[in-house]
């Protein structure tokens, strides 16, 4: 895309976005309903994208990229108007007679960008949240998966209003070209080292961002575990998408390892169904070099023409070996043997706070232990990844891992702004007379003690309170007569 187009296509958002055709929410609800409609009737090209991206096989593509799509936009669906619905909230006595309550509004034009590998999802979900909170969108796909990146750049404007929702599509220049325009939010999906470009150029506007970012993810197997199911769970999540999954485990801290890969993808990964492929020679090559020096234990050989690479596993693998230095993002399995849990949790805690965090085993109390002294964005146990599933649960980083999180109703909060309002009427006036000058002591007294009251936001409670608030109100008008005959008979 040329630049004039790119800043032609934000200029445009936002002029559109100006009308205040995304306020409503029948609005938001038609293009909702779109995206949906979209996602159903092209099945079939989102599949083909895929494969010829990343080699994806029909069953991943539905699992991993489309029904998640598609619940979540049946929850904004269903719950908008909720999520949508002024908040009322707990208010001191000062306030007591006023409606206060959160309005949450638009931000106004965001911008997401994408990463490759789950190209379709990790673009569409983030969009579904913005287009709920009412904002105009600028979605910027990766360029590395090509044909997903020209499928949403065309379907998305036979589906959602063209001017508010344009597609971006190009590599470094036109990114760098994006990024310096101004949005009034950034998410992101991408790799650390690309989110600090990023942020550094949203500070330039003080635009905020979310950075949904990587790093390795550790998977602790304590022996007190059922290590046949482990291993099967364990090997799914790092060998789907060929490895290239933000949140697999990165590598196991354990020594020993049963292999349930012959079960999976049978003799010859190579020619299994359920097998992907590495996304370009640039990273098969990266994969190699991780590799090297190590002695494999499992897999290991690849066709460089057909961007294969065997589901590989490396035992008794030296903490300070390069594949323990980055994160692998391919179908790489390293075990690190450690003493027990102790030493599994300083040797996470000794690390970059990572995405995700794998614990299996049966002790309750270790569970509770692993997870008060670790930190990651989240943790599941006794199985991986599948946390990311669950609308209900926030997904994002922590420290390097990410900013923010989003997903289910996260997603639309992260795309609204909070706005406080307060609605007072002209009347119960004696009640404001105790903050105006002149000062007194008495004043003071009352001014404190009415701020420090606080009170919830149910309808019983707030008629209680109503009715307290006119006794103190006429409490005060009686007070105020007398405080005044005293300031006239007392002057000075
Ligand atoms: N947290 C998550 O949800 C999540 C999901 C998927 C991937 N990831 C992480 O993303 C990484 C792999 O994805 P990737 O290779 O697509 O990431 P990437 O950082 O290379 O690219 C992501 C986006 O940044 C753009 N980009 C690349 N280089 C740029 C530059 N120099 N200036 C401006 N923009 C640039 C790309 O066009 C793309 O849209 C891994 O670290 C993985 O863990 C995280
Ligand atoms: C149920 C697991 C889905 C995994 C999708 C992860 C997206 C990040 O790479």
């Amino acid at each position: 895309m040329e630049m004039k187009g790119i800043q032609q296509a934000v200029a445009g958002a936002r002029m559109a976005y100006r009308t205040g055709r995304t306020r409503p929410l029948a609005f938001r609800v038609k293009q909702l309903k779109a995206l949906q409609k979209m996602l159903t009737e092209n099945e079939d090209k989102i599949f083909q994208a895929l494969k010829k991206d990343l080699h994806k096989s029909q069953f991943d593509v539905a699992i991993f990229e489309v029904v998640g799509l598609q619940n979540e936009i049946t929850l904004a669906l269903n719950k908008l108007p909720d999520w949508t619905a002024p908040e009322f909230v707990s208010k001191n006595m000062l306030t007591i007679m006023d409606e206060v309550y959160i309005h949450r509004e638009p931000l106004g034009v965001v911008l997401i960008m994408g990463a490759w590998n789950y190209p379709l999802a990790l673009v569409i979900q983030p969009l579904i949240g913005a287009i709920a909170a009412g904002n105009a969108v600028v979605i910027k796909p990766s360029e590395v998966s090509e044909n997903m990146a020209q499928l949403l750049q065309k379907l998305l404007p036979q589906y959602l209003d063209k001017e508010l929702y344009p597609v971006v599509n190009g590599a470094v220049p036109e990114t760098t070209e994006l990024l310096k325009l101004q949005f009034d939010h950034i998410l992101f999906t991408g790799s650390s080292s690309v989110g600090k470009i990023v942020m550094e150029a949203a500070a330039k506007h003080l635009t905020p961002v979310t950075l949904e970012l990587g790093g390795k993810s550790p998977c602790y197997i304590n022996k007190n575990c059922n290590l046949d199911v482990a291993c099967r769970r364990i090997a799914w999540a790092r060998y789907v998408n060929c490895g290239q999954t933000c949140i697999a485990p990165d590598y196991i801290l354990f020594n020993i390892w049963l292999d349930p890969l012959q079960m999976f993808y049978g003799d010859d990964p190579q020619t299994s169904p359920d097998y992907g492929r590495i996304v370009n020679r640039h990273h098969l090559s990266r994969l190699l070099s991780l590799l090297e020096g190590l002695k494999v234990t499992h897999g290991g050989d690849y066709n460089t023409q057909q961007l294969y690479l065997a589901p590989t596993i490396v035992a008794n693998v030296d903490p300070n070996a390069k594949v323990m230095q980055e994160e692998i993002f391919g179908p790489v399995l390293p075990i690190v043997p450690v003493a027990g849990a102790e030493d599994a949790i300083n040797f996470i805690n000794n690390r970059d706070k990572p995405l995700a965090l794998y614990i299996f085993t049966n002790d309750k109390k270790l569970i509770n232990r692993m997870i008060a002294e670790t930190s990651s964005g989240g943790v599941t146990v006794n199985d991986c990844m599948i946390h990311y599933s669950i609308s209900s649960l926030p997904f994002g980083g922590i420290g390097k891992s990410g900013i923010g999180a989003y997903h289910g109703k996260f997603t639309f909060e992260t795309f609204s702004h909070r706005r406080a309002c307060v609605i007072k009427s002209f009347r119960m006036e004696s009640l404001n007379s105790v903050r105006y000058p002149p000062a007194t002591e008495s004043k003071l007294k009352w001014t404190r003690w009415l701020l420090m009251k606080s009170h919830g936001s149910s309808r019983m409670k707030q008629m209680m309170i109503g009715l307290l608030g006119v006794l103190i109100a006429m409490a005060l008008k009686v007070n105020n007569k007398y405080l005044h005959l005293y300031s006239a008979t007392h002057p000075g």
